[in-house]
């Protein structure tokens, strides 16, 4: 695979304040990576680095093979889409004049604006004034306004912010098409409910310095967090709550029917072999920790970092 973002030891500082701090990472083609940390992490840094906007003060970084603040710069633009945090436009222009607009900046054959609008689901309110449109379709103007050229390279800050759940999906299931096609996307976000699905990896972030990266497998693996292990059934009498390694195994029973226990992942086979041995017991579900229960864990400051039971 070829890489299309290679950062070494990428740094950035302006006297005492750090914005960035050694960064190591590489993205490959056809990647989707999610940027995630708190605000002033560094995710609008290291998107303005490799956009060529800023210049690093330290390390290397090589976007699309060459520097994005070089003589390689003008190439690279016209194989770049960029969505900012804070989108804004004419108000007074329509969709589509508002797109055409950017066609024009961006040198761009204007044939593509009617198949963009089309592709984020604005043919309809094209010809409407962009002041009557709601936050995610101007979001998805603003994905419009990304793909104009076929960028090679997206990168999208913060996208669904404000964006509701039906809105945030039709977001998401844009960019799966634009990762079918091959394109590499770099999302920030904050908003972590429903971008699981959609990602390959994640680079978590916190005050400027790369605290995990990886697939969710991997930063399952390494993060080693209980799983929650839910068991239906009915089971009057027993008692539940005592007879497991409780230091492996954190027992919660929810009501009579359902039995809720917070399992560290070697001891998962264990407790999966006593419920399905267990008479009464209907169902075993298995509920591996979430990318929010993964986040908090690797953005927790050190001394605090919970390895045991999940909230
Ligand atoms: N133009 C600037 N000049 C100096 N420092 C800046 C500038 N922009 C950001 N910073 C600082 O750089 C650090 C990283 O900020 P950055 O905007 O990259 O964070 P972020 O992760 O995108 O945060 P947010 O989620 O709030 O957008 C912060 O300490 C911030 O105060």
């Amino acid at each position: 695979m070829n890489p299309v973002i290679e950062c070494r030891n990428l740094t950035l500082r302006h006297g005492a304040l750090t914005r960035l701090d050694a960064l190591d990472l590489s993205v490959y083609e056809g990647e989707v990576l999610a940027l995630l940390g708190h605000n002033g992490a560094g995710k609008t840094t290291t998107m303005k680095l490799i956009l060529g906007l800023i210049s690093p003060s330290g390390g290397e970084l090589k976007v699309l093979g060459g520097a994005p603040d070089g003589p390689h710069a003008e190439t690279l633009r016209r194989r770049l889409g960029y969505l900012p945090e804070n989108v804004s436009f004419y108000e007074q222009l329509s969709g589509r004049e508002v797109l055409s607009y950017f066609a024009r900046l961006k040198r761009v054959d204007r044939r593509q604006v009617g198949e963009l609008l089309e592709r984020v689901g604005l043919s309809e309110a094209a010809n409407r004034r962009v002041k009557t449109y709601s936050k995610g379709m101007r979001q998805r103007l603003g994905l419009a306004q990304a793909l104009l050229g076929d960028p090679q390279l997206l990168l999208l800050d913060e996208p669904t912010t404000g964006l509701d759940p039906a809105a945030t999906r039709d977001f998401y299931e844009t960019v799966r098409e634009l990762r079918e096609r091959g394109c590499t996307v770099l999302l920030s976000s904050h908003v972590l409910p429903g971008v699981e699905p959609y990602i390959d990896r994640a680079l978590i972030l916190g005050a400027g310095r790369r605290l995990a990266l990886g697939s969710l497998d991997e930063l399952r693996r390494e993060a080693a967090l209980p799983l929650t292990v839910r068991a239906r059934g009915s089971w009057p009498g027993t008692d539940w709550a005592s007879g497991w390694d409780e230091t492996r195994v954190t027992p919660r029973h929810l009501n009579g029917h359902v039995l809720e226990l917070g399992v560290h992942p070697s001891a998962k086979m264990a407790v999966l072999r006593r419920l399905a041995d267990t008479p009464g017991v209907e169902d075993i579900e298995l509920l591996p920790p979430t990318l929010e229960h993964l986040y908090a864990h690797f953005s927790a400051p050190l001394p605090t970092r919970d390895t045991r039971g999940l909230s």
